[in-house]
Protein backbone atom coordinates (compact mmCIF):
# COMPACT_ATOMS: atom_id res chain seq x y z
CA UNK A 1 0.00 0.00 0.00
CA UNK A 2 1.27 3.15 -0.79
CA UNK A 3 2.14 5.54 2.21
CA UNK A 4 0.08 8.09 0.94
CA UNK A 5 -3.08 6.27 0.71
CA UNK A 6 -2.70 4.28 4.27
CA UNK A 7 -1.75 7.85 5.97
CA UNK A 8 -4.17 10.07 3.78
CA UNK A 9 -1.45 12.36 2.67
CA UNK A 10 -1.87 15.22 0.30
CA UNK A 11 1.57 16.05 -2.27
CA UNK A 12 2.29 19.34 -2.19
CA UNK A 13 2.62 21.43 -4.71
CA UNK A 14 6.44 20.63 -6.01
CA UNK A 15 7.12 20.40 -9.69
CA UNK A 16 6.94 16.86 -11.47
CA UNK A 17 9.78 15.36 -13.14
CA UNK A 18 10.13 16.24 -16.72
CA UNK A 19 12.39 14.42 -19.37
CA UNK A 20 14.46 18.02 -19.67
CA UNK A 21 14.98 17.18 -15.94
CA UNK A 22 16.28 13.66 -16.35
CA UNK A 23 18.79 14.58 -18.98
CA UNK A 24 20.00 17.72 -17.01
CA UNK A 25 21.08 14.74 -14.53
CA UNK A 26 22.32 12.27 -17.29
CA UNK A 27 24.64 15.40 -18.70
CA UNK A 28 25.99 15.97 -14.85
CA UNK A 29 26.22 12.17 -13.46
CA UNK A 30 26.54 10.07 -16.69
CA UNK A 31 25.49 6.49 -15.47
CA UNK A 32 24.71 7.20 -12.24
CA UNK A 33 20.95 8.21 -12.12
CA UNK A 34 18.66 5.36 -12.18
CA UNK A 35 15.32 5.38 -13.38
CA UNK A 36 13.13 2.77 -14.53
CA UNK A 37 10.02 1.60 -11.98
CA UNK A 38 11.88 -1.68 -11.20
CA UNK A 39 15.63 -0.05 -10.72
CA UNK A 40 13.86 2.42 -8.69
CA UNK A 41 11.53 -0.09 -6.44
CA UNK A 42 14.20 -0.74 -3.79
CA UNK A 43 14.91 2.91 -3.02
CA UNK A 44 10.57 3.59 -2.13
CA UNK A 45 10.27 1.27 0.22
CA UNK A 46 11.54 0.72 3.70
CA UNK A 47 13.91 -2.09 5.11
CA UNK A 48 10.81 -2.92 7.54
CA UNK A 49 8.43 -2.67 3.89
CA UNK A 50 6.03 -0.69 5.91
CA UNK A 51 5.94 2.72 4.25
CA UNK A 52 5.98 2.87 -0.03
CA UNK A 53 6.97 6.00 -1.97
CA UNK A 54 6.74 6.20 -5.96
CA UNK A 55 9.61 8.16 -7.12
CA UNK A 56 10.97 7.84 -10.61
CA UNK A 57 14.67 8.83 -10.22
CA UNK A 58 17.36 8.18 -8.00
CA UNK A 59 20.81 9.95 -8.29
CA UNK A 60 23.87 8.89 -7.07
CA UNK A 61 26.16 11.59 -6.58
CA UNK A 62 29.80 11.24 -5.82
CA UNK A 63 31.04 14.36 -4.84
CA UNK A 64 29.96 17.37 -2.97
CA UNK A 65 30.45 19.08 -5.86
CA UNK A 66 27.78 17.07 -7.34
CA UNK A 67 25.63 17.35 -4.86
CA UNK A 68 25.63 20.88 -5.23
CA UNK A 69 24.91 21.07 -8.92
CA UNK A 70 21.44 18.48 -7.78
CA UNK A 71 20.03 20.84 -4.90
CA UNK A 72 20.47 24.27 -6.84
CA UNK A 73 19.00 22.57 -9.82
CA UNK A 74 16.16 21.48 -7.83
CA UNK A 75 15.68 24.20 -5.99
CA UNK A 76 15.59 26.43 -8.58
CA UNK A 77 12.89 23.45 -10.44
CA UNK A 78 10.80 23.28 -7.09
CA UNK A 79 11.31 19.73 -7.17
CA UNK A 80 11.38 18.01 -3.99
CA UNK A 81 14.28 15.60 -2.63
CA UNK A 82 14.46 12.76 -0.49
CA UNK A 83 17.97 12.09 1.03
CA UNK A 84 18.83 8.90 1.48
CA UNK A 85 22.01 6.38 3.40
CA UNK A 86 22.07 3.07 3.67
CA UNK A 87 17.98 2.66 4.18
CA UNK A 88 17.78 1.33 7.22
CA UNK A 89 15.71 4.03 9.15
CA UNK A 90 12.92 2.39 11.25
CA UNK A 91 10.17 5.50 10.85
CA UNK A 92 9.88 6.17 7.33
CA UNK A 93 12.17 9.31 6.91
CA UNK A 94 14.44 7.45 4.13
CA UNK A 95 11.80 7.07 1.37
CA UNK A 96 9.94 9.20 -0.50
CA UNK A 97 6.34 9.58 0.20
CA UNK A 98 5.25 10.76 -3.23
CA UNK A 99 7.74 11.32 -6.13
CA UNK A 100 10.71 12.71 -4.12
CA UNK A 101 13.52 12.48 -6.24
CA UNK A 102 15.71 10.14 -4.35
CA UNK A 103 19.51 11.44 -3.73
CA UNK A 104 21.70 8.40 -2.46
CA UNK A 105 24.74 8.76 -0.79
CA UNK A 106 25.68 5.40 -1.63
CA UNK A 107 28.70 6.14 -4.37
CA UNK A 108 29.87 9.06 -1.70
CA UNK A 109 32.06 6.33 0.45
CA UNK A 110 35.73 7.60 0.25
CA UNK A 111 37.76 7.87 3.67
CA UNK A 112 39.63 11.12 3.74
CA UNK A 113 41.37 11.17 5.94
CA UNK A 114 42.54 9.14 9.75
CA UNK A 115 44.86 10.55 12.56
CA UNK A 116 46.30 8.13 14.63
CA UNK A 117 47.44 10.43 17.43
CA UNK A 118 43.90 12.55 17.29
CA UNK A 119 42.09 9.12 16.47
CA UNK A 120 39.63 11.67 13.94
CA UNK A 121 38.55 10.16 10.98
CA UNK A 122 36.83 12.46 8.09
CA UNK A 123 34.93 10.26 5.54
CA UNK A 124 32.10 11.42 2.91
CA UNK A 125 28.50 10.58 4.14
CA UNK A 126 27.94 7.04 2.24
CA UNK A 127 30.38 5.23 3.93
CA UNK A 128 29.06 2.22 5.57
CA UNK A 129 29.33 2.30 9.37
CA UNK A 130 31.06 -1.36 9.25
CA UNK A 131 33.71 -0.74 7.06
CA UNK A 132 34.72 2.56 8.97
CA UNK A 133 34.73 0.03 11.81
CA UNK A 134 37.15 -2.21 9.75
CA UNK A 135 39.04 0.61 9.05
CA UNK A 136 39.57 1.78 12.02
CA UNK A 137 40.32 -1.59 13.84
CA UNK A 138 43.61 -2.20 11.72
CA UNK A 139 44.71 0.82 12.92
CA UNK A 140 43.63 0.13 17.13
CA UNK A 141 40.86 2.18 16.78
CA UNK A 142 36.75 1.60 16.85
CA UNK A 143 33.46 3.52 15.49
CA UNK A 144 32.41 5.52 18.59
CA UNK A 145 28.62 3.73 17.82
CA UNK A 146 27.86 0.39 16.87
CA UNK A 147 24.24 -0.74 16.07
CA UNK A 148 22.39 -3.72 14.31
CA UNK A 149 22.65 -2.04 10.84
CA UNK A 150 25.82 -1.67 11.06
CA UNK A 151 26.24 -3.72 7.59
CA UNK A 152 24.03 -1.48 5.48
CA UNK A 153 23.92 2.01 7.26
CA UNK A 154 25.69 4.94 6.50
CA UNK A 155 27.55 7.02 8.66
CA UNK A 156 25.99 10.18 7.06
CA UNK A 157 22.21 8.54 7.68
CA UNK A 158 23.22 7.70 10.90
CA UNK A 159 24.52 11.46 12.23
CA UNK A 160 21.57 12.76 10.17
CA UNK A 161 18.93 10.63 12.57
CA UNK A 162 21.93 11.29 15.53
CA UNK A 163 21.33 7.00 15.36
CA UNK A 164 22.13 5.53 19.32
CA UNK A 165 22.47 2.48 19.34
CA UNK A 166 24.49 -0.38 21.34
CA UNK A 167 27.66 1.62 22.64
CA UNK A 168 25.95 5.00 23.68
CA UNK A 169 26.25 3.92 27.57
CA UNK A 170 30.15 4.31 26.66
CA UNK A 171 31.38 6.60 24.12
CA UNK A 172 27.98 8.92 24.05
CA UNK A 173 26.14 10.14 21.72
CA UNK A 174 27.17 11.83 18.10
CA UNK A 175 26.50 15.08 19.05
CA UNK A 176 29.31 14.58 21.34
CA UNK A 177 31.73 12.52 18.80
CA UNK A 178 30.76 14.59 15.68
CA UNK A 179 33.70 16.89 15.64
CA UNK A 180 32.28 18.56 12.20
CA UNK A 181 30.27 18.22 9.35
CA UNK A 182 29.88 19.09 5.44
CA UNK A 183 26.53 19.56 4.66
CA UNK A 184 24.81 20.75 1.10
CA UNK A 185 21.90 23.24 2.18
CA UNK A 186 18.47 23.69 0.16
CA UNK A 187 20.08 25.95 -2.29
CA UNK A 188 22.64 24.11 -3.44
CA UNK A 189 25.48 25.99 -1.75
CA UNK A 190 27.52 23.90 0.68
CA UNK A 191 28.73 24.85 4.09
CA UNK A 192 32.07 23.69 5.48
CA UNK A 193 32.37 23.09 9.10
CA UNK A 194 34.38 20.01 8.74
CA UNK A 195 36.53 21.03 11.53
CA UNK A 196 38.70 17.98 13.07
CA UNK A 197 38.86 20.16 16.46
CA UNK A 198 38.17 19.03 19.96
CA UNK A 199 37.38 22.48 21.28
CA UNK A 200 35.79 26.10 19.23
CA UNK A 201 33.54 27.76 20.91
CA UNK A 202 33.46 30.20 17.91
CA UNK A 203 29.65 31.28 18.05
CA UNK A 204 26.90 28.85 17.27
CA UNK A 205 27.25 24.99 17.06
CA UNK A 206 25.71 25.25 13.64
CA UNK A 207 26.54 21.50 13.12
CA UNK A 208 24.07 20.63 15.94
CA UNK A 209 21.18 21.82 14.15
CA UNK A 210 22.07 18.88 10.85
CA UNK A 211 22.46 16.07 13.37
CA UNK A 212 19.07 14.23 13.96
CA UNK A 213 17.42 16.83 11.36
CA UNK A 214 16.64 13.84 9.22
CA UNK A 215 17.59 15.54 5.95
CA UNK A 216 15.52 18.00 6.22
CA UNK A 217 17.51 20.97 6.93
CA UNK A 218 20.45 19.90 4.42
CA UNK A 219 22.19 16.92 3.14
CA UNK A 220 25.09 15.68 5.07
CA UNK A 221 28.47 14.91 2.50
CA UNK A 222 30.93 14.16 4.34
CA UNK A 223 31.69 14.21 8.57
CA UNK A 224 34.50 14.54 11.23
CA UNK A 225 34.81 12.00 13.72
CA UNK A 226 36.39 11.13 17.12
CA UNK A 227 37.20 7.80 17.50
CA UNK A 228 38.11 5.80 20.49
CA UNK A 229 40.77 3.29 21.27
CA UNK A 230 40.06 -0.38 20.43
CA UNK A 231 39.84 -2.01 23.57
CA UNK A 232 42.04 -4.67 24.11
CA UNK A 233 39.85 -6.87 26.03
CA UNK A 234 36.07 -7.65 26.00
CA UNK A 235 34.17 -9.80 27.72
CA UNK A 236 30.10 -10.06 27.23
CA UNK A 237 27.96 -11.90 29.75
CA UNK A 238 24.53 -13.35 29.16
CA UNK A 239 22.41 -13.16 32.24
CA UNK A 240 18.81 -14.29 33.00
CA UNK A 241 16.85 -12.15 35.71
CA UNK A 242 13.51 -13.44 37.78
CA UNK A 243 11.79 -9.82 37.58
CA UNK A 244 12.19 -6.79 36.31
CA UNK A 245 13.04 -5.24 39.61
CA UNK A 246 16.05 -7.38 39.57
CA UNK A 247 17.05 -6.46 35.82
CA UNK A 248 17.26 -2.53 37.18
CA UNK A 249 19.46 -3.62 41.16
CA UNK A 250 21.60 -5.95 38.44
CA UNK A 251 22.40 -2.96 36.75
CA UNK A 252 23.01 -0.61 39.62
CA UNK A 253 25.36 -3.37 41.26
CA UNK A 254 26.95 -3.80 37.93
CA UNK A 255 27.89 -0.25 37.74
CA UNK A 256 29.37 0.39 41.30
CA UNK A 257 31.13 -3.79 40.78
CA UNK A 258 32.32 -2.77 36.89
CA UNK A 259 33.07 0.80 37.12
CA UNK A 260 34.81 2.30 34.02
CA UNK A 261 35.15 -1.30 32.18
CA UNK A 262 31.21 -1.40 31.99
CA UNK A 263 30.38 -0.94 28.10
CA UNK A 264 26.70 -2.55 27.16
CA UNK A 265 23.94 -3.03 29.52
CA UNK A 266 21.36 -4.01 27.15
CA UNK A 267 18.21 -6.20 28.82
CA UNK A 268 15.35 -8.02 26.80
CA UNK A 269 12.19 -10.09 27.78
CA UNK A 270 11.40 -13.82 27.72
CA UNK A 271 9.25 -12.80 24.46
CA UNK A 272 11.82 -11.45 22.70
CA UNK A 273 14.73 -14.81 23.05
CA UNK A 274 11.42 -17.25 21.80
CA UNK A 275 10.92 -15.69 18.71
CA UNK A 276 14.68 -15.04 17.89
CA UNK A 277 15.16 -18.89 18.32
CA UNK A 278 11.85 -19.66 16.47
CA UNK A 279 12.37 -17.47 13.37
CA UNK A 280 15.82 -17.13 13.33
CA UNK A 281 16.93 -20.50 14.72
CA UNK A 282 19.99 -19.08 17.25
CA UNK A 283 19.82 -21.45 20.28
CA UNK A 284 19.54 -19.88 23.31
CA UNK A 285 22.74 -19.86 25.89
CA UNK A 286 20.19 -19.56 29.03
CA UNK A 287 16.59 -20.42 29.31
CA UNK A 288 13.65 -20.46 31.55
CA UNK A 289 13.64 -16.29 32.66
CA UNK A 290 11.14 -13.71 32.39
CA UNK A 291 14.26 -11.47 31.55
CA UNK A 292 17.53 -11.35 29.94
CA UNK A 293 20.30 -9.15 30.57
CA UNK A 294 23.31 -8.96 27.98
CA UNK A 295 26.84 -6.98 30.00
CA UNK A 296 29.73 -6.38 28.06
CA UNK A 297 33.03 -4.64 29.40
CA UNK A 298 35.71 -3.24 27.65
CA UNK A 299 39.01 -2.16 28.86
CA UNK A 300 42.80 -2.37 28.00
CA UNK A 301 44.44 -5.33 30.68
CA UNK A 302 41.99 -9.03 30.49
CA UNK A 303 43.40 -10.20 33.83
CA UNK A 304 41.94 -6.98 35.57
CA UNK A 305 38.74 -6.92 33.75
CA UNK A 306 38.09 -10.67 34.16
CA UNK A 307 38.78 -10.56 37.97
CA UNK A 308 36.56 -7.57 38.05
CA UNK A 309 33.67 -9.32 36.17
CA UNK A 310 34.03 -12.45 38.28
CA UNK A 311 33.82 -10.52 41.28
CA UNK A 312 30.56 -9.36 39.82
CA UNK A 313 29.10 -12.13 38.69
CA UNK A 314 30.11 -14.50 42.10
CA UNK A 315 28.17 -11.47 44.06
CA UNK A 316 24.92 -10.92 41.74
CA UNK A 317 24.65 -14.79 41.95
CA UNK A 318 25.08 -15.30 45.42
CA UNK A 319 22.69 -12.16 46.28
CA UNK A 320 20.06 -13.79 44.24
CA UNK A 321 19.82 -11.07 41.36
CA UNK A 322 20.73 -13.39 38.87
CA UNK A 323 19.45 -16.70 38.29
CA UNK A 324 21.32 -18.08 35.66
CA UNK A 325 24.13 -16.73 33.13
CA UNK A 326 27.02 -17.67 30.13
CA UNK A 327 30.27 -15.54 29.92
CA UNK A 328 32.13 -15.32 26.39
CA UNK A 329 35.78 -14.18 26.03
CA UNK A 330 36.34 -15.12 22.66
CA UNK A 331 35.22 -13.15 20.21
CA UNK A 332 33.18 -15.72 17.79
CA UNK A 333 31.04 -16.73 21.19
CA UNK A 334 30.65 -12.85 22.09
CA UNK A 335 29.47 -12.22 18.65
CA UNK A 336 26.80 -15.39 18.97
CA UNK A 337 25.63 -13.52 22.31
CA UNK A 338 25.08 -10.63 20.98
CA UNK A 339 23.64 -11.75 18.04
CA UNK A 340 21.08 -12.40 20.09
CA UNK A 341 20.58 -9.04 21.15
CA UNK A 342 21.20 -7.15 17.73
CA UNK A 343 18.53 -9.48 15.74
CA UNK A 344 15.65 -8.83 17.90
CA UNK A 345 14.59 -6.20 15.10
CA UNK A 346 14.87 -8.72 12.42
CA UNK A 347 13.15 -11.67 14.12
CA UNK A 348 10.03 -9.48 14.80
CA UNK A 349 10.02 -9.01 11.04
CA UNK A 350 8.73 -12.86 10.82
CA UNK A 351 5.64 -12.03 13.01
CA UNK A 352 3.89 -9.91 10.22
CA UNK A 353 3.91 -6.58 10.71
CA UNK A 354 5.43 -4.19 13.13
CA UNK A 355 4.00 -1.47 15.32
CA UNK A 356 7.43 0.57 16.59
CA UNK A 357 8.47 2.33 19.82
CA UNK A 358 11.25 3.85 20.56
CA UNK A 359 10.87 5.34 24.12
CA UNK A 360 13.07 7.10 26.90
CA UNK A 361 11.54 6.95 30.32
CA UNK A 362 12.81 7.12 33.53
CA UNK A 363 14.62 3.67 33.73
CA UNK A 364 12.41 2.23 37.31
CA UNK A 365 9.11 2.58 35.01
CA UNK A 366 11.09 1.18 31.68
CA UNK A 367 8.59 -2.15 31.92
CA UNK A 368 5.56 -0.96 33.29
CA UNK A 369 4.72 0.45 29.62
CA UNK A 370 4.86 -2.99 28.31
CA UNK A 371 2.99 -4.84 30.86
CA UNK A 372 0.51 -2.13 30.53
CA UNK A 373 0.06 -2.64 26.74
CA UNK A 374 -0.02 -6.23 27.13
CA UNK A 375 -2.86 -5.74 29.40
CA UNK A 376 -4.17 -3.63 27.15
CA UNK A 377 -3.75 -5.33 23.28
CA UNK A 378 -4.89 -8.57 24.85
CA UNK A 379 -5.41 -11.10 22.53
CA UNK A 380 -5.80 -8.19 19.63
CA UNK A 381 -2.09 -8.21 18.76
CA UNK A 382 0.16 -11.32 17.99
CA UNK A 383 3.45 -10.56 20.34
CA UNK A 384 3.86 -7.52 23.15
CA UNK A 385 7.71 -7.26 23.60
CA UNK A 386 10.25 -5.16 25.30
CA UNK A 387 14.05 -4.74 24.84
CA UNK A 388 16.00 -2.22 24.65
CA UNK A 389 19.35 0.06 26.25
CA UNK A 390 18.29 -0.37 29.63
CA UNK A 391 21.74 1.84 30.26
CA UNK A 392 20.47 4.56 28.90
CA UNK A 393 16.74 4.22 29.92
CA UNK A 394 15.53 3.26 26.17
CA UNK A 395 12.70 1.19 25.28
CA UNK A 396 12.04 -0.23 22.62
CA UNK A 397 8.54 -1.64 22.74
CA UNK A 398 7.54 -3.23 19.57
CA UNK A 399 3.71 -5.12 19.28
CA UNK A 400 2.96 -7.14 16.23
CA UNK A 401 0.10 -8.57 14.03
CA UNK A 402 -0.40 -10.48 11.18
CA UNK A 403 -1.26 -7.23 9.06
CA UNK A 404 -1.35 -4.01 9.18
CA UNK A 405 -4.83 -2.69 10.97
CA UNK A 406 -6.09 1.25 11.79
CA UNK A 407 -7.99 -0.17 14.74
CA UNK A 408 -5.18 -1.54 16.09
CA UNK A 409 -2.99 1.07 15.53
CA UNK A 410 -5.96 3.01 17.21
CA UNK A 411 -6.07 1.27 20.26
CA UNK A 412 -2.02 1.89 20.70
CA UNK A 413 -1.59 5.30 19.64
CA UNK A 414 -1.68 7.72 21.45
CA UNK A 415 -2.51 5.58 24.45
CA UNK A 416 1.68 4.84 23.77
CA UNK A 417 2.44 8.62 23.86
CA UNK A 418 -0.01 9.83 26.37
CA UNK A 419 1.65 7.55 28.76
CA UNK A 420 5.33 8.59 28.03
CA UNK A 421 4.46 12.11 28.16
CA UNK A 422 2.98 11.57 31.52
CA UNK A 423 6.62 10.34 32.94
CA UNK A 424 7.99 13.19 30.75
CA UNK A 425 9.77 10.92 28.79
CA UNK A 426 10.53 11.13 24.84
CA UNK A 427 8.40 9.11 22.23
CA UNK A 428 11.34 8.66 19.76
CA UNK A 429 14.43 7.96 21.73
CA UNK A 430 16.82 7.69 18.88
CA UNK A 431 15.16 6.36 15.84
CA UNK A 432 13.44 9.89 15.43
CA UNK A 433 10.41 11.28 13.42
CA UNK A 434 10.73 10.83 10.20
CA UNK A 435 6.97 10.41 8.54
CA UNK A 436 5.23 7.91 11.33
CA UNK A 437 5.99 9.74 14.10
CA UNK A 438 6.04 13.54 12.90
CA UNK A 439 2.21 14.40 14.30
CA UNK A 440 3.04 13.34 17.68
CA UNK A 441 6.40 15.82 18.24
CA UNK A 442 3.94 17.59 20.81
CA UNK A 443 4.25 14.72 23.52
CA UNK A 444 7.33 15.52 23.82
CA UNK A 445 8.40 19.14 22.85
CA UNK A 446 6.29 22.61 24.00
CA UNK A 447 4.69 23.97 21.07
CA UNK A 448 7.76 27.14 21.00
CA UNK A 449 9.89 24.72 20.23
CA UNK A 450 8.06 22.95 17.45
CA UNK A 451 7.65 26.87 15.85
CA UNK A 452 11.19 27.59 16.76
CA UNK A 453 11.87 24.44 14.41
CA UNK A 454 9.16 25.20 11.97
CA UNK A 455 11.32 28.87 11.63
CA UNK A 456 14.42 27.56 11.33
CA UNK A 457 13.23 24.91 8.49
CA UNK A 458 12.04 28.16 7.05
CA UNK A 459 15.08 29.95 6.76
CA UNK A 460 17.21 27.03 5.51
CA UNK A 461 14.71 25.54 3.09
CA UNK A 462 12.15 28.28 2.20
CA UNK A 463 10.37 26.24 -0.50
CA UNK A 464 10.29 23.16 1.62
CA UNK A 465 12.27 20.63 -0.80
CA UNK A 466 14.18 18.97 1.78
CA UNK A 467 12.80 15.42 2.69
CA UNK A 468 9.24 16.80 2.82
CA UNK A 469 6.37 15.20 5.21
CA UNK A 470 9.48 14.08 7.49
CA UNK A 471 9.98 15.27 11.01
CA UNK A 472 7.89 18.60 11.73
CA UNK A 473 3.98 18.15 11.86
CA UNK A 474 2.28 19.21 9.26
CA UNK A 475 -0.15 22.06 9.36
CA UNK A 476 -3.27 21.26 10.64
CA UNK A 477 -5.89 20.70 8.42
CA UNK A 478 -8.40 24.04 7.72
CA UNK A 479 -11.76 23.23 8.97
CA UNK A 480 -14.40 24.53 6.94
CA UNK A 481 -16.85 26.97 8.51
O1 LIG B 1 13.49 -2.54 16.16
C1 LIG B 1 13.54 -1.83 17.14
O2 LIG B 1 12.51 -1.47 17.73
C2 LIG B 1 14.90 -1.39 17.70
C3 LIG B 1 16.02 -1.37 16.71
C4 LIG B 1 17.36 -0.92 17.30
O3 LIG B 1 17.28 0.38 17.75
C5 LIG B 1 17.86 -1.83 18.35
O4 LIG B 1 18.29 -1.34 19.40
O5 LIG B 1 17.90 -3.05 18.13
ZN1 LIG C 1 18.05 0.64 19.70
Amino acid sequence: VPTCERYAVRRLPFARLEDGDVAFFERLMPGRVVTGEEEVKAFNVDWLKSVRGCSQLVLKPQTTAEVSQVLRYCHEKNLAVNPQGGNTGLVGGSVPVFDEIILSTALMNKIISFDKVSGILVCQAGCVLERLNEYLEEQGFVMPLDLGAKGSCHIGGNVATNAGGLRLLRYGSLRGTVLGLEVVLADGSALDCLTSLRKDNTGYDLKQLFIGSEGTLGVITAVSILCPQKPKAVNVAFLGCQSFAKVLETFTTCRAMLGEILSAYEFMDEKCMELVERHLKLSRPVTGSPFYVLIETSGSNSTHDEEKLSNFLEQAMASGLVTDGTVATDDKKIKELWSLRERITEALTHEGYVYKYDISLPVGKLYDLVTDMRARLGHSAKSVVGYGHLGDGNLHLNITAESYSHSLLDAIEPFVYEWTAGCSGSISAEHGLGFKKKQFIQYSKPQQAVVLMQQFKAMLDPKGILNPYKTLPSAPKRSLC
